[in-house]
């Protein structure tokens, strides 16, 4: 006999988690399945892991960049041991216990939708009013000829290994290769990065590419644009990959002791019976949603395998938008400003259009670009020789921000000034009149929209180019 509920959750990432917690605590009647952990991939071999292994460096780096302390030096035996505190020594009865606690079924098996409402664990079958279908993305691992013979690691083994290679190369110049080259170089692994695009994380602008580039070379990173690989083999310990140009010649080969790849997800649709529940995939497998993640009749899908914008926000985001939907106070979703950071040091964000992105929607824009070290205070406060960089694009009609970068310390906490004022569509207006702390970084907005030179109505606006003089409370330039 099948056992009935008001909604069942397949995937306990951080999607599946947050609509299951909403549902609880409006006392709806909730089935939770998970195969692996609770938790999802964030939590133990992705996000999570990945941000802990990130920060000893880029403390030392902070140290390194102070004036007046000196002396941090990097412990990998025990940041891997505060690694494996944070995701929980890859144990979750912990989140079990608390599901049940609150009120769930949890049934740790992989789920299959059988029909309509219905799903299959294991031995037991479940009927269900609606479904959420939260199973997220597995990594893409090129078949390269010879894959089988090399060392190859995806997140998992990189982002659980108690010991470092001393080489590795890494397959992918976007977010996971980036982040993933910048904790072990500075863990004192050689690297060669090789990324088949023109410039590094190229969904972002070509200045985000090349600051991301700079900041890279000058960790230690060897890196290879416009290359591809194409080919595997082992010779003794040494793991090979030959590599192509674009224009398929070749373009010599690396070897180290690992191969790691980050190129790419794909959404966990396959075999899961997603077409039983009237459910639509998309050319790569995502499964199409509306405003509100429907799916289906009843059928609702969050996170990764919607391939949206495959972010543990984002799946966080519609996993409130799936679960009021389902108890009537439905709100669509809206992907505008949404913030996307890279965790290198010092970090990159971005939120909204790039230019290109803004051109081929026929907006006409203004664009501008600020050396924070030019412009405030806080860089110089905070470190000798600053960093920070922050780009503003306008629609120049409307006079509101449509996109926004920044590379810079801490740039992935004041991205979010930008990242509401996308969402919100904040005239230009609006936020010149905003007051920033002094000496922070978020001053470096009041000094990137004054130069945007926007015809605005107040009497705010400046001349284009002028920069705000903040010398006077500047102490005197290091030399
Ligand atoms: C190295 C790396 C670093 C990242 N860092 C960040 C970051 O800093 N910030 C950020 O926002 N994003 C980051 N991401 C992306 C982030 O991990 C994902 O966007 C996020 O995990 C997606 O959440 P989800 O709930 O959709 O899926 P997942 O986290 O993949 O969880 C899905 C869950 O469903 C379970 N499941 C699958 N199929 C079934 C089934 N049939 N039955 C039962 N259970 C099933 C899986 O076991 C899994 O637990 C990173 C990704 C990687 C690879
Ligand atoms: N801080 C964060 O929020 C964060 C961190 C890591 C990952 N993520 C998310 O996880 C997902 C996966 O990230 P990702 O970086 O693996 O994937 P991605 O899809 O963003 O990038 C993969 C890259 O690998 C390149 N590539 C693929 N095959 C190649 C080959 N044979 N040779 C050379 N290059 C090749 C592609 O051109 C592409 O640029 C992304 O959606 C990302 O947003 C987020």
């Amino acid at each position: 006999m099948s056992e009935h509920f008001d909604v069942a959750v397949l995937g306990l990432g951080p999607g599946g988690e947050v609509a299951a917690d909403r549902l609880l605590k409006a006392g709806k009647n909730v089935v939770v399945f998970e195969r692996e952990l609770i938790g999802g991939e964030c939590a133990y071999w992705a996000c999570i892991p990945s941000k802990t292994v990130l920060r000893p460096p880029e403390a030392r780096t902070e140290v390194q960049r102070a004036a007046g302390v000196s002396g941090a030096e990097l412990d990998w035996a025990a940041t891997a041991k505060y690694r494996d505190y944070m995701i929980r020594n890859l144990d979750d009865q912990a989140q079990v216990d608390g599901y049940i606690k609150e009120g769930a079924v949890v049934i740790k098996d992989e789920a299959r939708i059988t029909g309509p409402g219905r799903i299959q664990a294991g031995d037991r079958e479940i009927t269900a009013e609606h479904i959420i279908i939260a199973t997220g993305s597995d990594a893409v691992i090129p078949p390269l000829d010879g894959i089988d013979q090399i060392t190859a690691w995806t997140n998992r083994e990189t982002y659980t290994t108690s010991t470092l290679p001393e080489r590795a190369v890494i397959i992918g110049g976007s977010a996971v290769g980036v982040e993933t080259a910048t904790f072990l170089a500075r863990f004192g692994v050689a690297i060669t990065l090789i990324h088949r695009g023109e410039r590094l994380l190229d969904r972002e602008g070509p200045r985000v590419g090349e600051l991301a580039h700079q900041y890279l070379q000058e960790a230690g990173i060897d890196i290879r644009l416009a290359t591809s690989a194409v080919q595997a083999r082992r010779e003794g310990a040494d793991s090979i990959i030959e590599l192509q140009t674009r224009d398929g010649d070749p373009a010599g080969e690396v070897a180290a002791d690992v191969v790691i790849f980050g190129t790419g997800r794909t959404p966990r649709t396959e075999g899961l019976g997603f077409e039983h529940a009237g459910v639509t995939l998309g050319d790569h497998g995502e499964i199409q949603i509306d405003d509100h993640c429907r799916a289906g009749e009843n059928t609702w899908a969050i996170g990764d395998v919607t391939g949206i914008m495959p972010f543990t926000h984002v799946a966080k985001y519609q996993g409130r938008i799936a679960a009021d939907a389902i108890l009537g106070r439905p709100h669509p979703a809206t992907y505008d400003g949404i913030p996307r950071v890279v965790f290198t040091d010092p970090e990159i964000a971005g939120a909204g259009l790039t230019q290109e992105q803004a051109t081929k929607q026929g907006i006409r824009t203004i664009a501008t670009e600020l050396d924070l070290a030019d412009a405030i205070a806080r860089p110089w406060t905070y470190e000798q020789d600053p960093r920070g960089h922050l780009g503003l694009l306008a629609d120049a009609d409307r006079k509101i921000l449509i996109g926004a970068w920044a590379v810079g310390p801490m740039a992935g906490e004041w991205i979010h000034h930008a990242s509401l004022a996308i969402r919100t569509q904040l005239p230009i207006d609006t936020l010149l009149d905003q007051v920033a702390q002094f000496p922070t970084y978020h001053e470096a907005y009041q000094v990137a929209l004054e130069q945007l030179d926007l015809p605005l109505t107040g009497s705010r606006n400046v001349q284009a180019g002028a920069r705000r003089n903040w010398h006077t409370t500047r102490p005197p330039s290091p030399s």
